[in-house]
């Protein structure tokens, strides 16, 4: 897949549930032209890239092998799915500590290769890592991005448009702010075709209630423990959020996604990684858009902000 003459390469580091599910997916949509995998395992990346390979014939032609960090050095995007997941319980929070070290060694070895393209970051807490990896690397904020709520936001759409048995495509909202337990629902922004929920809701389905929609929201927060609790870990839907993302960078869409990103100012934030909807293209992250929030959802959004503000400390002042 040739975006204007150059060969396209992804490297994934970290080829566990998520980064492997990513590959996979990754190689279904004709995306790259090379694939390289990196983890600390590196016999089942040899094995992953051999069972990929095999799939191509019935796929799209792509170059893939088990590398090393050298390979970086050519790279347009590295995306980092490495480190530890939520044990049942677990909050993303409670995985700072350890994956923040893995962080440190990982952009260090990534950009040691000469790497000059965008991170895309996945791996949990992700608004922090993300920040972290903006910090580490040195890059400017634009290249290096967190996956950030767009997991949330697929949930919350779907969601959405089982509750209103409407196609998720033309449910358009967004979840803001931490991936994670302070997140939240951008209600007086959210649209069923190009019509405000409250409004669809008396209009076409006058039996529906608040109530419904406040669940639906707890469920979209609550989703990864739900899933953890039945199956140790969630990997499909996040895998093909970080394909969106990928496409959108390499076709240089200029997509609106809910990714995890620096605010210099945007809704009253400043130097802070959080989820926000933003323009994704060939650059990274274009620019922020700022939606307006009503008072309540820019309390809830400032107060996901304290509490990774707070999360962060130990981590950048060691
Ligand atoms: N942002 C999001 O929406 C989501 C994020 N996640 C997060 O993604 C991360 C990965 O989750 P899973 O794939 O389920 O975990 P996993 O345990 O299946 O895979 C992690 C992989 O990282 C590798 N690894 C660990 N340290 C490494 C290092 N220093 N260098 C290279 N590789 C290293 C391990 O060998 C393993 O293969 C977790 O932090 C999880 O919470 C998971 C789902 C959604
Ligand atoms: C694990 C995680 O972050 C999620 O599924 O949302």
């Amino acid at each position: 897949m040739e975006y204007g003459n150059k060969t396209t390469r992804v490297v994934v580091i970290g080829t566990g549930f998520v980064g492997s599910s990513y590959a996979f997916s990754l190689i279904n949509q004709n995306v790259t032209d090379e694939m390289v995998l990196i983890d600390l395992n590196k016999e089942k990346t040899e094995g992953d890239a051999m069972d990929l390979n095999h799939g191509i014939p019935f796929g799209y032609p792509t170059k893939i092998w088990a590398g090393d960090y050298s390979d970086c050095k050519d790279a347009d995007i590295v995306v980092i799915t490495a480190g530890a997941n939520q044990k049942p319980g677990e909050t993303r929070l409670d995985l700072i500590e350890k994956n923040a070290k893995i962080f440190k060694s990982i952009v260090g070895h990534v950009m040691d290769s000469g790497f000059k393209g965008i991170f895309i970051v996945a791996t949990n807490p992700v608004d922090i890592l993300a920040h972290a990896t903006w910090k580490y690397s040195g890059l400017p904020m634009e290249r290096v991005i967190g996956s950030g709520t767009i997991l949330d936001t697929a949930r919350f759409r779907f969601l959405l448009g089982q509750y209103f048995d409407i196609d998720v495509r033309n449910i358009h909202g967004y979840i803001m702010g931490e991936h994670g337990d302070t997140e939240l629902p951008v209600w007086s922004q959210t649209r069923i075709g190009s019509e405000h929920i409250k409004r669809y809701m008396e209009k076409y389905k006058p039996d529906g209630k608040q109530e419904d929609l406040d669940e639906i929201f707890v469920n979209v927060r609550d989703a990864a423990y739900h899933i953890i609790e039945r199956k140790g870990a969630t990997h499909y839907a996040i895998a093909m959020g970080l394909v969106r993302l990928t496409k959108a960078i390499l076709r240089n869409e200029s997509s609106i996604l809910t990714v995890s990103t620096l605010l210099k100012g945007e809704y009253g934030l400043d130097d802070l990684y959080i989820g926000v909807p933003a323009v994704v293209c060939k650059n990274g992250v274009d620019r922020v858009i700022e939606i307006d929030l009503d008072d309540s959802e820019m309390e809830k959004l400032h107060h996901s902000a304290n509490v990774l503000k707070e999360a962060m400390k130990p981590i950048f002042e060691v």
